[in-house]
């Protein structure tokens, strides 16, 4: 399970939580202007914005599972299994890969506005990246510090949805998580008042009952309503640290333990790594299961117009700050 949202201080930001049994070895990873994608079916690409994200790194290739652009525009692939099917190579219209999907909009969209444009002519086909790589099986949110979509490419054609609320889980399709929304309509941060009955004197007994009904599990509708619910009526100062802080905070509600989703067994599904993009101004936040330090790396220090993709280990391991020694 997977879940990613938004949200917006004085900056703009964006992250989500990747959960899974096992670690790909990804890395952060910038690729800087002059990079050349070779695109598998619509060539090559010399000059494009610079993408900083989380990737694992093949052949020389960023394989990105999340990452935002020098332009303000960032982008998350989630896991949609048995719903995500890929189309077959079309003439007339640009072919991108599965995998390519991520580098193809940041690369050249500064906006959703451009996104939409080049999403108007693209076929998401089921090219795999190789035979040690095959498809994964995602849907995506894409967003900037105006408004969200969610694309889905499905047996029936691609899919794109407008995404209020600026969150995406995995499964059901995006469509089916929005409408159930309207089911929780009555949670509120604030105390209930008695409506049940009049002739009943009932007490709010404890703090947060306005919430009472918010699903715990660890489904992905039931994450889909926490983190919507939660970042919706997330307060945060506006400076860098209280909204990167209230941020990790708002994916916290949806974080997975281990032990607490077997998914073979002996074998459990754990939140791998958390990140959080200042889109804004280029920075990649993240902790890790292992290391709840909160690590970054800013595009911006780098020199962004080379030819090389530059990355940085994803750093591991706990660091206790011993206060009396
Ligand atoms: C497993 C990850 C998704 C995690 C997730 O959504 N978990 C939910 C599980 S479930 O629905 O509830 O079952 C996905 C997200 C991005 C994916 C990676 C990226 O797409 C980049 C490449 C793409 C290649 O085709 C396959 C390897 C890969 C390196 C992918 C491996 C894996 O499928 C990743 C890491």
């Amino acid at each position: 399970m997977c879940t990613a949202a938004t949200y917006k201080t004085k900056d703009f930001y964006f992250g989500r939580t990747l959960d899974y049994e096992c670690s790909y070895g990804e890395q952060i990873v910038i690729t800087p202007r002059n990079y050349a994608f070779n695109f598998r079916h619509v060539g090559d690409m010399k000059n494009h914005y610079a993408i900083i994200g989380m990737a694992h790194v093949a052949e020389d290739y960023p394989l990105y599972y999340d990452a935002m652009n020098e332009k303000g525009v960032a982008m998350a692939g989630l896991n949609f299994v048995g719903n995500a099917v890929y189309a077959e190579i079309k003439p007339d219209v640009e072919n991108i890969a599965q995998f390519e999907f991520i580098p193809w909009i940041l690369s050249q969209c500064s906006s959703l506005v451009e996104v939409r444009e080049l999403l108007e002519r693209i076929n998401i086909v089921n090219t795999p990246f190789s035979e040690q790589l095959p498809l994964a099986q995602l849907h995506w949110i894409i967003s900037d510090e105006n408004e969200s979509i969610t694309v889905e490419s499905m047996a029936d054609g691609l899919h794109i949805y407008d995404n209020p609320v600026g969150v995406l889980t995995n499964n059901p399709p995006f469509p089916q998580q929005m409408f159930q929304l309207n089911n929780y309509m009555y949670l509120s941060p604030k105390q209930p008042r008695n409506t049940f009955s009049e002739t009943l004197t009932l007490d709010a007994y404890s703090r947060g009952m306005g919430g009472l009904g918010l699903p715990g599990d660890l489904s992905s509708s039931s994450r889909f309503v926490r983190v919507a619910f939660t970042k919706v009526n997330a307060i945060s100062g506006e400076s860098e640290e209280e909204s990167v802080s209230q941020f990790f905070h708002i994916l916290g509600s949806v974080d997975q333990q281990r032990g607490c989703c077997e998914v073979a067994d002996g074998k459990y599904e754990i939140t791998l790594y958390t990140s959080c993009c200042n889109v804004t101004k280029g920075i990649y936040y993240y902790n890790t299961y292992e290391n709840h330090q909160i690590s970054a790396v800013d595009m911006h220090v780098e020199n962004l117009d080379s030819d090389k993709m530059i990355c940085y280990p994803v750093i591991q391991g706990e660091r206790i700050n011993y206060q009396n020694k």
